[in-house]
């Protein structure tokens, strides 16, 4: 891994990170050219790119609902409870997101409030290329469900054999999806967000992605709504002295092993335990079962950076804002009021950052590429849409009509100022255009 050893006075910068952000040329072009023609070709295209890029032809992407309900019996029980389990505890969390719809009336009568509604359709993406994500599904799927979305479609690549794994089905089923197409990759975005012969498009896409799925969720935003850039994964791990380096090590390669283009940064106060925890790396590596993808993303993004103090190390952690970050120290959550810019925050040497991935309740599927300085977890929030209501009885708008009429006619808006007088007029002499307009 990269080092940088800071000076005190020497705060770290953006520059040190050698980071692309949420932008990624080579992903953008070929998203663009494959949204291009899945809207020019549809399946056709969707079936070209499946070939291409999954190593499989499907003739009907729709995974029928037979399929969907069956799929039990070739998940084992022990994944099976181990999902269940996670929805409920994921169930749990997200319910408590749920936001009502609300007014207040004013003594004059000015009622003015928000109506919240739940997205006619979602289409959630669930990864599928490096590793399979069932709990993708889950991450999506609950807060759509939990915010009264009825059409909930998932996508997802297919295996080689051109089967779906049967857990996502059984995640599917447990979550709620209504409809599921055996298709990934940008080709997917751009099914959900323009429709083909067999998907119908959807309101809005969420889910995590690689590169391409990520730059095409971009080139459809504005068309289609999209939750979020949540790309190659990311963690940030803080440790000091007291953090066992072989637990902060694994860490790391957890994260890495999703994806060459994770990026792992280790923030720590000394090169010697530095060494400890690249040492601890090495070991590990000994045994991992994705040694290619880990050891690109450490070798090529990683990065540690030895910081003189506390102060400094949490000012780098809100510069590189990282999707994931890990606190390793004693009193963690006393640092907590210093962190501005994470995506999830994994306190104390009990919280892998596995635990948020799966079963704590919290959504793994997280801002990346710097955009947690603006962006949050993915939430209920992000599957309801919300009308402001407002409704004047004739005592507020005398009340409010001087300011209106003031400020529209600042503004040079006529029929704005115009639309207010008439109504004033009305209530004062029962005439539209009132006595001193009986000329107009
Ligand atoms: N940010 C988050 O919240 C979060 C959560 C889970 C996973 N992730 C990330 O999601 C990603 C999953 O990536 P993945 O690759 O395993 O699965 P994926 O489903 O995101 O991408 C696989 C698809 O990419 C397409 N593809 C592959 N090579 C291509 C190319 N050269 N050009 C165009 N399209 C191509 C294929 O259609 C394939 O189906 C990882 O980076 C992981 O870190 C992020
Ligand atoms: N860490 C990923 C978010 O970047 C989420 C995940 C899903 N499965 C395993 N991990
Ligand atoms: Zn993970």
């Amino acid at each position: 891994m990269r080092r940088i050893v800071l000076q005190a006075g020497n705060p770290f910068k953006t520059e040190y990170l050698n980071r692309t952000g949420a932008f990624n040329a080579e992903a953008l072009i070929a998203a663009t050219s494959i949204v291009e023609d899945v809207r020019e070709r549809g399946d056709a295209a969707l079936r070209e790119y499946t070939e291409k890029f999954d190593g499989v032809r499907i003739e009907d992407f729709r995974v029928s609902k037979q399929a969907i309900d069956e799929a039990i019996v070739d998940v084992a029980p022990e994944t099976a409870e181990a999902l269940r389990q996670a929805a409920s505890q994921i169930r749990d969390f997200h319910e408590r997101q749920r936001q009502q719809s609300w007014f207040t009336v004013r003594e004059d009568g000015a009622l003015v409030g928000s109506k919240v509604e739940p997205l006619e359709s979602v289409g959630i993406y669930v990864p599928g290329g490096r590793a399979l994500y069932p709990s993708s599904v889950l991450m999506n799927a609950l807060p759509a469900a939990v915010a009264g979305v009825k059409r909930i479609v998932c996508v997802t690549p297919p295996t080689k054999s051109g089967k779906l794994d049967p857990a996502i089905l059984e995640a599917c089923r447990i979550a709620g999806v209504t409809e599921i197409y055996s298709v990934g990759g940008a080709q997917a975005v751009a099914a959900l967000a323009y429709g083909t012969e067999t998907i119908e498009p959807v309101c809005k896409i969420t889910g995590p992605g690689n590169a391409f799925v990520a730059a095409a969720k971009k080139v459809v935003s504005g068309d289609v709504g999209i939750d979020m850039i949540a790309g190659p994964s990311e963690v940030c791990v803080v440790a000091d002295e007291t953090a066992e380096p072989a637990l902060v090590a694994i860490d790391l390669m957890a994260q890495a092993e999703h994806d060459p283009l994770a990026s792992c940064y280790l923030v720590t106060f000394s090169e010697s335990y530095a060494d400890a925890v690249e040492a601890a790396v090495e070991k590990h590596m000994a045994s991992t079962t994705r040694a290619e993808i880990t050891a690109s993303s450490l070798a090529d993004q990683g990065l540690i950076v030895v910081c003189p103090d506390i102060p400094s190390a949490m000012e780098a952690v809100n510069v590189i804002a990282p999707e994931h970050l890990e606190i390793h120290m004693d009193h963690a959550f006393d640092l907590l009021g210093m962190i501005r810019n994470a995506g999830a925050i994994f306190l104390g040497a009990w919280t892998p950052e596995a635990v948020g991935d799966y079963v704590a309740g919290p959504n793994h599927t997280l801002p990346t590429g710097g955009t947690a300085r603006y962006a949050s977890p993915l939430s209920v929030d992000e599957f309801v849409k919300k009308s402001s209501v407002i409704q004047y009885s004739s005592a507020a708008l005398a009340n409010d009509a001087s300011a209106v009429m003031t400020i529209a006619r600042h503004e040079g808006l006529w029929a704005h100022a115009k639309s207010v007088e008439l109504r004033c007029n009305l209530l004062k002499t029962g005439n539209l255009y009132g006595i001193e307009d009986s000329d107009e």
